[in-house]
């Protein structure tokens, strides 16, 4: 809930997401997403391979992996195009890789946010050269129509505005990702 005696109550201009309408949505997305795999994908004693994209992902992946109901195994990257930006560099930088063999898994990539689209354009090539089985999409947000490359998101939470926004792992110059909603900065935050 938005709480209008905490700190961030004067930064943020408006909330465009509500920590329930999160809870909501994850519970929605673990049920699909386990039906799909379950019915037929995972062999026996297979597990999911979620693949979170750090550090935006942190919150979702978190919240998400406890939704599912199928088996899973975690790997983590750690992606950087942005920095202290708002639009991105074009240039992803990897901080993290994978630790482990992928070939044969069935990978879902856990994403915070599709906007212009290049990081997950990078890591699904970078993905598919490690010869997986399978490899989809899932992400909280996307903004539509700004992708700059056609990306494959076959699970998807919000559609959002063009604007940019911060919380549930989302930051601006790496503040604001602790937030439990997702809102939209006042314009004299990036002014500073
Ligand atoms: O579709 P795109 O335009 O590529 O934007 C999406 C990516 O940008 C952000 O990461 P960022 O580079 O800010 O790193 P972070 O996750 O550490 O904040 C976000 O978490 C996504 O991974
Ligand atoms: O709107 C955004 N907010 C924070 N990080 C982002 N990375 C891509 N788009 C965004
Ligand atoms: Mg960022």
């Amino acid at each position: 809930m938005f709480d209008p005696d905490s700190w961030f109550a004067e930064q943020i201009e408006r909330t465009i997401i509500t920590e329930d309408e999160i809870r909501a949505k994850v519970a929605e997305l673990g049920a699909i997403v386990s039906a799909d795999y379950a019915d037929g994908v995972l062999a026996d004693g297979d597990e999911l391979l979620l693949v979170g994209v750090f550090k935006g992902a942190v919150m979702f992946m978190a919240d998400f992996a406890r939704a599912l109901s199928v088996p899973v195994k975690m790997e983590f990257m750690a992606l950087s195009s942005y920095g202290s930006h708002t639009t991105s560099s074009g240039t992803v930088r990897i901080l993290k890789d994978i630790d482990s063999d992928v070939a044969g898994k069935h990978i879902l990539v856990v994403e915070d946010i599709i906007d212009s689209g290049l990081t997950l354009d990078w890591l699904l090539k970078y993905l598919e050269g490690l010869h997986p089985a399978s490899v989809s999409v899932v992400s909280m947000l996307r903004k539509p129509g700004v992708q700059r490359v056609d990306i494959p998101v076959k699970y998807l939470g919000f559609d959002i505005p063009n604007e940019f926004v911060v919380g549930y792992g989302l930051d601006y110059a790496e503040r604001y990702r602790e937030l439990p909603f997702v809102g939209v900065l006042k314009p004299e935050v990036y002014q500073k």
